[in-house]
């Protein structure tokens, strides 16, 4: 390849000039082809013949890891079919810092180890497909205030153990491409910071693939390239006016600003990702409008229906072909502009199914929850009512004299360059939208048997619906896509019981998370101690806790049993894809079992979480380390099997740059949630 070939193949072709978000030129000389780079982390963005997948916050919410893996394949696949060479997902950052961050939804939540284990099963799923993933947004872009102004100020080992972990995990899984992100890192831009890009993704976690920027977060020629940078895009700023490599990259190298081995090293990552999705040969032809569908709307309503949490349930669920039902709220009903009405999902009008922002795609048709209640109640011979307003006014008499009413509300959030209802991107509090307590109020008052349906982005501020006596089930649908009413119906009758997990903590009151966003630089005062780990350390309780969620069964735990291999000391080993190799060596399994002792089927989530020993510096109490989804006939047991890495016994110690197994007593608690512990053990590490 000539040195203008090189320079093509790692400098988009410029904001809106080709057929994807992000293109690179053709080089006929390797027969190499124009490289299309589309959105996003739930499917294609802009297609019209493509899947709109759950957001991957209700993906984590099923903590079901067939599902993850099958979503990540069939958005992989969709992908390919429309020539798309990269996919830009799957999300691990923001991670989930604040409650209130803009585009928590489209990743899967403030746990790293959650985080990690769904974005290895996304990327796996989408490269078996054949497309390139792309793991983003690297690294503390936590908050949309700012983002494209402020550093996130972050120690060492806060660094380790939260917000790279994930990273880790998509490495490990082989991730073709890495986003950095626009925030500054430590005061550095994360697209020319070399500690991060240099230091911790190549050579610490040994990735091989290429960095890409995020869209105009690169600032200089040179020290993105010499920071570790490998592709810049969109290749010029959104005016078309700046642009920072292609013909500024040629004379950089020509005059020795940037060496020769660099560039080529940019290219080298960018071919080799190619060859490893193996898109050298027999790729598509770009067409994002194909129709790829396929059966995928199959993983939608399955993620949807087990993403959905039950957090409150007086007994009134599973609905009993109820003789009269009401339906209340403009969000059970779809935009009657049009699902698609609103750019980039850029409002919060009718049905919502996911956030806003670039992490969006097009509903190719959107089952709306009346839209499924309906066919649900004509079937039953049950008689629905439907109020599509949020005014308390008509509602008494829509609400009173039914056998149950239904109360649908919302919070919605996303990306930064879209305003929505006066939320730019972050949320501005975490109570519902369009006065949802109020509603919630009005239907409680005229309905004693009232169920109350929420669709978020993330945690909401529940104390006033749950102080109301009417209020007689809490039903957390999440962001259900385009399955939306389906996969509801699919829980409120029964037809499965619910067995989603909450993916973060729900607070009782706003303050109780420590973290909201801030201007300007943010030290990340709270270390270690977001979600759980903070209300745990700080000893405050929660509404409804990390891993927390109910189901129309009940599941008893028995039997633990512990096996340990591991030893104290340093990791050791070469380095692998994310990071030395004996990070990923099993070396303790702990195993229970689980009954389904209730009467109707089931799915349990058993969780593990540890505790390390004394000897190890200050640490979360609890701390996320495996799970397991068993579904369970009634009265059926099975076994949970937690294999714990190396990795999942560490620390990151700062003053020797490794991670280390500490010696002592861990504590081992497993439990069907972070705070609904039912049984216990210990590791012991000499
Ligand atoms: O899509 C690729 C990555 O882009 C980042 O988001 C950008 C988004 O894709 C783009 O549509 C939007 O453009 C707007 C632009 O910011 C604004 O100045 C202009 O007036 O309107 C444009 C919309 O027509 O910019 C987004 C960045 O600000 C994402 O961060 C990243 O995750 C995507 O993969």
């Amino acid at each position: 390849m000539s040195q203008n070939d090189k320079i093509s193949m790692v400098t988009g072709v410029g904001w809106n000039k080709g057929p994807c978000v992000g293109n690179t030129a053709a080089i006929s000389s390797v027969n190499y082809p124009e490289l299309c780079l589309q959105d996003g982390p739930l499917g294609v963005r802009y297609g019209t013949g493509t899947t709109a997948f759950t957001p991957g916050i209700q993906a984590a919410s099923t903590w079901d890891t067939d599902l993850m893996r099958q979503r990540g394949a069939y958005m992989g696949a969709e992908a390919k079919g429309c020539g798309v060479h990269v996919l830009l997902g799957p999300v691990g950052g923001p991670l989930g810092k604040h409650a209130a961050g803009g585009r928590n939804w489209e990743g899967f939540g403030p746990d790293p180890y959650l985080t990690g284990i769904a974005m290895a099963e996304t990327v796996e799923g989408m490269q078996s497909s054949g497309v390139q993933a792309c793991a983003k947004h690297f690294i503390g872009n936590e908050q949309e205030l700012d983002r494209e102004t402020m550093s996130s100020n972050m120690d060492d080992r806060t660094m380790h153990e939260l917000y790279l972990w994930p990273f880790a995990d998509a490495v490990h899984a082989n991730v073709a491409s890495v986003m950095c992100s626009y925030n500054k890192l430590n005061s550095t831009w994360a697209c020319e910071n070399d500690k991060l890009m240099d230091g911790l993704l190549k050579q610490e976690l040994g990735f091989q693939g290429y960095v890409m920027s995020d869209w105009n977060a690169q600032h200089t020629t040179n020290g993105a390239a010499n920071g570790g940078m490998d592709m810049t895009m969109p290749g010029s700023d959104y005016s078309g006016k700046t642009i920072l490599w292609g013909p500024q990259l040629n004379s950089a190298v020509n005059n020795g600003q940037v060496s020769k081995a660099r560039l080529d090293d940019m290219a080298k990552r960018i071919l080799a990702a190619w060859y490893l999705a193996g898109q050298n040969s027999g790729y598509p032809g770009i067409n994002i409008k194909a129709n790829v569908q396929g059966n995928h709307k199959e993983n939608v309503r399955a993620v949807a229906r087990d993403g959905i949490v039950l957090l409150k349930n007086s007994g009134i669920l599973p609905l009993k072909k109820p003789g009269k039902l009401a339906v209340i709220g403009s969000a059970a009903v779809a935009n009657p502009q049009g699902a698609n009405a609103c750019t980039d999902r850029g409002c919060n009008t009718g049905a919502l199914g996911m956030g806003w922002g670039s992490g969006t795609a097009n509903y190719p048709y959107f089952t709306a929850p009346y839209d499924a209640l309906k066919t649900r109640a004509q079937s039953d011979g049950t008689t629905i009512s439907l109020a599509s307003s949020d005014s308390t006014g008509g509602v008494s008499s829509a609400a009173s004299g039914a056998d149950a009413a239904l109360v649908f509300i919302t919070a919605d959030s996303g990306e930064g360059y879209i305003t929505v209802e006066g939320v730019a991107g972050d949320r501005n509090n975490l109570d519902p939208w369009h006065s949802g307590n109020q509603l919630v109020q009005a239907v409680a008052g005229a309905n004693k048997n009232t169920i109350v349906v929420v669709h978020s982005v993330g945690p909401v501020i529940l104390e006033t619906i749950l102080a109301l006596p009417g209020v007689q089930a809490v039903v957390w649908a999440g962001l259900p896509s385009q399955e939306s009413g389906n996969a509801l119906v699919d829980i409120l009758y029964g037809a499965t019981a619910p067995s989603g997990k909450l993916p973060y903590t729900i607070a009782k009151a706003p303050g109780d998370y420590g973290t909201s966003p801030t201007r300007g630089d943010d030290s990340y005062p709270e270390g270690l101690f977001i979600d759980y780990r903070h209300f745990d350390k700080a000893g405050i309780a929660p509404r409804y806790e990390f891993g927390f969620g109910l189901s129309y069964t009940n599941f008893t735990y028995a039997s633990i049993s512990v096996a340990s291999t591991a030893t104290s000391g340093p990791a050791t080993g070469s380095v692998v894809p994310g990071g030395r190799q004996d990070l990923f060596d099993t070396v303790a399994t702990v195993t229970c079992a689980v009954t389904n002792a209730g009467g109707v089927a089931g799915a349990e989530v058993p969780q593990l979480y540890i505790s390390l020993p004394s000897s190890a510096p200050s640490a979360p109490p609890k701390q996320l380390r495996g799970f397991a989804k068993l579904s369970l006939a009634p009265g059926a047991s099975g076994t949970a099997t937690f294999n714990l890495r190396r990795k999942d016994l560490s620390y990151w110690d700062v003053r020797t740059q490794n991670w280390i197994v500490p010696s002592g007593s861990f504590g081992v608690s497993v439990g069907a949630s972070s705070r609904d512990i039912r049984l216990t053990g210990t590791i012991t590490v000499s």
